[in-house]
């Protein structure tokens, strides 16, 4: 019996076309001479850091224009103003989806973000070769999404390595416990928990409190997907929750920046 495809292996599949269509087009050396290129990255994890150390919200605002599970989220999409929008409204990072097939995204929309601010910012995608790492770098992120469904536990470990290498942050995304034993065999300081299924698209804020008693101190816990609210952010910051990764919630809004700061505002308050 064959299985179901899921959207991830849909998505999946669909990249490892993509990578060849890409390889073909750019040599891995060319793309190494753009890394060598690129100035130092920006420090994606120091700049959430310094956030949660003055008592704030970390919070990585998404430039996202559309999704599998939404369609089209935002029609008025111009990532460079998108990206001065979150730096005034007081965003950490930006994360910039740059799937073109199944988020309308593209690499440019990361170029033109990161070149209107002076925030870090995280390629968001489905990284499953070394050449997509290196394609992150030579288009400037400062750090890179490795989501652990969608690797096998060597893929993980090697491209892991490959991503540090290079200078890059890796954001460890997982969804269960399974996935969360995987990302802390690393020893990356960033563990994402997503409260979306890729599966599936269910999104539930129980995942991230099912899984948080299992992570140590010495991680910094992202919280990504389903924070719709300023009582979500509450929720969150009183289990110690203090870094977050939100996209449609803001993107829905016509000044999304002015939205983040609505949103964090009532928290900073409180803690
Ligand atoms: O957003 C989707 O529909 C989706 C479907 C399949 C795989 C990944 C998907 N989203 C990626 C993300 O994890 C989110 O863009 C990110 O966490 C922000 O989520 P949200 O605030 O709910 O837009």
């Amino acid at each position: 019996m064959s299985e179901t495809p899921t959207i991830l292996k849909t998505i999946i599949a669909r990249k490892w076309e993509e990578i060849a269509e890409r390889k073909a087009r750019i040599s891995e050396a060319e793309l190494q001479a753009k890394v060598s290129a690129q100035g130092a990255p920006r420090g994606f994890v120091r700049a959430l850091e310094r956030k949660i150390s003055q008592g704030q919200a970390a919070v990585i605002a998404e430039i996202k224009k559309a999704s599998p599970s939404k369609g089209v989220i935002r029609e008025d999409f111009v990532p460079a103003q998108l990206a001065a929008s979150y730096e005034a409204g007081g965003a950490a990072c930006l994360s910039v989806l740059t799937d073109v097939d199944f988020f309308q995204g593209a690499d440019d929309y990361l170029r033109e973000a990161r070149a209107a601010v002076s925030l870090p910012v995280i390629r968001k995608d489905f990284l499953v070769d070394e050449y997509q790492l290196l394609e992150a770098r030579a288009m400037g992120a400062d750090c890179v999404l490795l989501i652990v469904a969608a690797l096998s536990a060597e893929r993980l470990i090697e491209l892991n390595h490959f991503a540090l290498a290079l200078g890059l942050d890796v954001l460890v995304e997982v969804h269960d416990a399974a996935e969360l034993e995987l990302a802390l065999a690393l020893p990356n300081k960033l563990i994402g928990i997503n409260n979306r299924n890729l599966h599936n698209f269910e999104v539930t804020l129980e995942t991230t409190f099912g899984l948080l008693d299992r992570i140590g101190p010495e991680r910094l816990v992202v919280t990504e997907s389903g924070i719709l609210s300023p009582a979500d952010v509450a929720m969150m910051r009183e289990r110690d929750v203090h870094a977050f990764l939100v996209g449609e919630a803001f993107m829905r809004r016509d000044n999304p920046g002015a939205a983040l700061a609505e949103f964090f505002a009532s928290s900073e308050a409180q803690v």
